[in-house]
């Protein structure tokens, strides 16, 4: 199974190598206005989905939200430890 760590580890290196079919190099490409709004599409899709929807929907919709705010993070250069010193 996938963690938080192996993703932003697998996202970083899309970012370097640039694949031509990956949508986090068009992500990153797109801007961080761009994913900015992506970031608060998800959260209120989270939001609806812990109120409306399935254990499993939620879990689902907050994956999505933990993959764009990774990609927010490598678009402004920031590294995971960035964020776990304020945890
Ligand atoms: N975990 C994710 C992930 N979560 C969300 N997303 C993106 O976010 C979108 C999810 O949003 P929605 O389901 O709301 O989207 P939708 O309704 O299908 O489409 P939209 O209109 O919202 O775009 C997906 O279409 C993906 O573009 C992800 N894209 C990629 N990953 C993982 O990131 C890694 C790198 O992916 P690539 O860069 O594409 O190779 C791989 O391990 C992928 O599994």
């Amino acid at each position: 199974m996938k963690t938080f760590e192996d993703l932003f580890a697998e996202l970083g290196e899309k970012a370097r190598t640039r694949p031509a079919n990956s949508g986090t190099v068009a992500e990153l490409d797109a801007g961080v206005h761009a994913i900015g709004k992506k970031i608060v599409e998800e959260a209120a899709e989270v939001w609806m989905a812990a109120e409306h929807e399935s254990d499993e929907r939620t879990a689902e919709e907050v994956s999505q939200l933990l993959y764009h705010l990774q990609v927010l993070l490598i678009a402004r250069g920031l590294t995971l430890a960035d964020v776990y010193k304020h945890l």
